[in-house]
């Protein structure tokens, strides 16, 4: 059993290995390597303390040296070196409150969550696999390592993490472990809501979105908003969010099409994720449910609001929620978007002919009327692209 460790992190495993300490690749990285899919990151499991990590590299980042963890820079890329552990409970599903170095590698992977993310791997001594990891990737199965109880409660984002790894691998969940989510569920209240977030938007980008269903009917809504369990009622039919492309706004969107707006904003807000996708979420489930006529003028005023890519985001939604009434207008609104676009027709208040100092110039005074005659103007480019013309808008505007 071979993995293909990256040069840089076998460079940092070996110059631990030469001042005579242990290390090997670890969690994650070994877990995706033998699904053959690729890690995000590698991290690095030792025996060595910080302070000997330290001396050992020339280029270390402190990023959680209380719990044992120093990044190596190594030919551009960061690795995370973390020191034997044993954790005590965890404070806010990131760290634990304490932790206790211990000299061995195989307390370091009983602490860990699940089996699959429990296995340690070095060129010298091949997989570390004490917890039967490989078995359960082979049976597609999520199990704690240990007492599923003790796991959860040592850190609740565990809960989510183990629906998050079904999604995203199409794995079952253990029938301790499943059992255990439902008693230690209470527990995900403590955990930060970024946290929570985090895990959500990665089973909402997986393979298996319809998953958040798992979030429901696992008893876990209710202790991560108000908002959030209120939404699990509205929710419709999940299996179909798979359809739209993996980008954030976009899961968070068909999971949250049911909402109103300002529903949805709620949650989004109460989950602290950022406001650019909040705003996309926002318009993308305000605007879907309404139909658009094959109307050039309708379909240019939509398109004056939007960004050309958030545009072509509410007509994928469209075609994936609206009913099929709908489709055959929608195939014809795309075409005319197209042509909208390749004719060039404004659909920027900025490439107006006309600009407000362009109506100072012809006497108007400054001032917010200004903007109210400019947006009249651009009402009339959008309803007839030909009135983009400096001599007609002029003419038009000394009649307002
Ligand atoms: N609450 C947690 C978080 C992490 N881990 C351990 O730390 C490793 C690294 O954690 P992380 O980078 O968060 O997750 P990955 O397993 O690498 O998966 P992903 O990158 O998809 O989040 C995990 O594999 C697991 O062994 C854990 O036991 N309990």
């Amino acid at each position: 059993m071979k993995i293909q460790v990256p040069e840089a992190a076998g460079k940092i495993i070996e110059q631990l290995n030469i001042h005579g300490f242990e290390a090997y690749v670890v969690g994650g990285c070994v877990r995706d390597s033998l699904l053959l899919r690729t890690p995000e990151d590698w991290d690095i499991t030792t025996s060595a303390k910080p302070e000997q990590v330290k001396e050992i590299f020339s280029r270390t980042v402190d990023t959680g040296i209380q719990h044992g963890t120093v990044t190596v820079l190594m030919d551009g890329g960061a690795y995370e070196v973390t020191t034997y552990r044993i954790d005590g409970e965890y404070e806010d599903g990131r760290h634990p409150k304490s932790v206790e170095f211990t000299g061995n590698l195989i307390e370091d992977l009983k602490r860990r969550d699940f089996t699959i993310n429990a296995m340690a791997y070095s060129d010298r001594d091949g997989l570390v696999d004490a917890f039967d990891g490989r078995r359960d990737l082979d049976k597609k199965i999520i199990r704690c390592v240990g007492n599923a109880k003790d796991r959860f409660t040592e850190d609740a984002l565990r809960i989510l993490r183990a629906i998050r790894f079904s999604a995203q691998l199409g794995f079952d969940m253990e029938e301790e472990t499943r059992k255990a989510i439902a008693v230690i569920a209470p527990n995900m209240e403590k955990v930060s809501r970024e946290r929570i977030q985090v895990e959500l938007t990665k089973l909402l980008l997986s393979d298996h979105p319809e998953q958040m269903a798992a979030v429901y009917e696992n008893g876990i809504a209710p202790y991560i908003s108000e908002h959030f369990l209120a939404a699990g009622e509205r929710m419709g039919e999940t299996g179909t969010i798979k359809l739209l492309p993996a980008e954030k706004h976009m899961r968070w969107s068909g999971f949250l099409r049911s909402e109103g707006p300002e529903e949805a904003v709620l949650i989004l807000r109460d989950l602290k994720l950022d406001n650019e996708t909040i705003s996309q979420v926002k318009t993308l489930v305000t605007l879907w449910k309404q139909e658009m006529p094959a109307d050039k003028p309708v379909i240019r005023k939509v398109m004056s609001g939007l960004s050309p890519k958030l545009f072509q985001d509410l007509l994928c939604f469209q075609k994936i929620f609206c009913p099929k009434s709908y489709q055959e207008t929608l195939i014809k609104v795309e075409q005319y978007a197209e042509e909208i676009i390749e004719n060039g027709d404004c659909i920027r208040l900025k490439d107006m002919a006309v600009t407000g100092r362009d109506l100072i110039g012809a006497g108007r005074k400054p001032g917010p009327g200004i903007g109210k005659v400019l947006e009249t103007l651009f009402e009339e480019v959008l309803k007839n692209p030909e009135c983009n013309n400096r001599e007609y808008l002029m003419n038009l505007a000394e009649r307002l």
